[in-house]
């Protein structure tokens, strides 16, 4: 194991997925609901290493040089988050159709199978997720000679199993904040804001062009 590209990866891991978007919004929530929150964790952080190590193996560089994958997957992303954005406003213009769903604790439990079945969603059909990294991580590795490559991938995989699973279980001390319903609704504003944000953003066009 080398050092200094393992540390690279966990520093540059960390600042790409730290930023609020659809997936950190989803295992928030379903950390706050307490519901199957571990498993989700555990979900995202699997799909990270997966893609990691594709992206390390080399398939980043394959997508970004295809202009016809490079384009089907901005607009399907520009797609799924127009979506997404559209379920948060939603709620935080009407949070009481969603009141069972929102309950803080056990009260809001929905079957395992649901729960993961929205996190293979949130996850596979998010833009973010493939950029951060397959092209993103994926890229830089390429940069390195080949063990030190593995070593940034270790690196960028513990980043992403160490945030998601503080992120699962910060719900716990987050709760008693939720209790009041307008939590929700700033929550659920400043997603919807933040996940419309990335589906204009002039980078994700630039990358799309
Ligand atoms: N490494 C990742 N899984 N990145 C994608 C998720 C990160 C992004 N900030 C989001 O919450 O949607």
């Amino acid at each position: 194991m080398h050092l200094a590209p393992y540390l690279q990866g966990l520093g540059i891991g960390a600042s790409l997925i730290i930023a609020i978007g659809a997936q950190n919004a989803f295992v928030l929530t379903q950390s706050l609901r307490r519901n199957h929150h571990m498993a989700v964790a555990a979900l995202c952080a699997l799909i990270d290493v997966v893609l990691i190590t594709a992206g390390v193996a080399g398939v980043g560089t394959a997508v970004a040089a295809s202009p016809l994958l490079r384009q089907g997957a901005a607009v399907g992303g520009a797609v799924f988050l127009a979506w997404f954005g559209f379920g948060a406003l939603r709620s935080a213009l009407r949070p009481g159709i969603l009141e069972a769903d929102r309950a803080v604790g056990d009260g809001g439990r929905t079957s395992l199978r649901r729960v993961l079945g929205a996190t293979l969603a949130v996850s596979l059909l998010n833009p973010h997720v493939y950029l951060d990294t397959v092209v993103m991580l994926g890229g830089i590795s390429g940069h390195y000679p080949a063990p030190e490559r593995l070593s940034f991938g270790a690196g960028a995989a513990t980043a992403s199993c160490l945030w998601f699973f503080a992120l699962g279980g910060c719900g716990r001390v987050l709760a008693p904040l939720f209790r009041k319903p307008v939590a929700w609704r700033v929550l659920d504003g400043s997603v919807c804001l933040v996940v419309w944000g990335v589906a204009l953003s002039p980078a994700r066009q630039a990358w799309a062009g």
